[in-house]
């Protein structure tokens, strides 16, 4: 069962070469190698992943589910986090800051349509309350 076999990142940072290519994407670990020559964005940016985490470029390029596919092919196991390791969760961490960014600025988006309720309605009492005041006045 590759998908249980544990790779510490220092396994996989020693898998860098062009014959022996290993990447990490959310956590798991792919050999890379077969692919390197038929990858359709080139073997450069492959090689120059390898051995690392390689979640934050695959999902920047928004791979398909055809190229998330392949990747699953590819699985050899699961990267074993070790205290004192490259953060990969950096990646994960930007990936969920943008998400978080996202979700603030959808917050904002409500945020003012709140606004700009509570304005409309502010300023519907002030018209009523003056219409009433310029009746009794009358
Ligand atoms: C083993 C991991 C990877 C697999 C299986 C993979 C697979 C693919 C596939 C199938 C495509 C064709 C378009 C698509 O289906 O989305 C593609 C395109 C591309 N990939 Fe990857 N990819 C991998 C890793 C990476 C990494 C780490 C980068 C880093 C920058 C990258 C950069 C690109 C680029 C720039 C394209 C676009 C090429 C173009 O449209 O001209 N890929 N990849």
């Amino acid at each position: 069962m590759p998908e249980t076999k544990e790779f510490t990142y220092v396994d996989v940072q020693s898998h860098t070469g062009k014959k022996d290519c290993y990447i990490v994407v959310h956590d798991k670990v792919y050999d890379a190698t077969k692919f390197i020559d038929e990858h359709p964005g080139g073997e450069e940016v492959l090689l120059d992943v390898g051995g690392q985490d390689a979640t934050e470029p695959f999902e920047d390029v928004g791979h398909s589910d055809e190229a998330r596919e392949i990747l699953d092919g590819l699985l050899v196991g699961k990267l074993k986090r070790m205290p004192g390791d490259p953060a990969p969760s950096a990646a994960t961490q930007a990936a969920s800051a943008s998400t978080a960014s996202k979700s603030d600025s959808a917050g904002m988006g409500v945020g003012l349509y709140a606004l700009v309720l509570v304005g409309g309605i502010a300023a519907f009492g002030a018209y009523k309350y003056l219409q009433v005041k310029s009746e009794s006045s009358k």
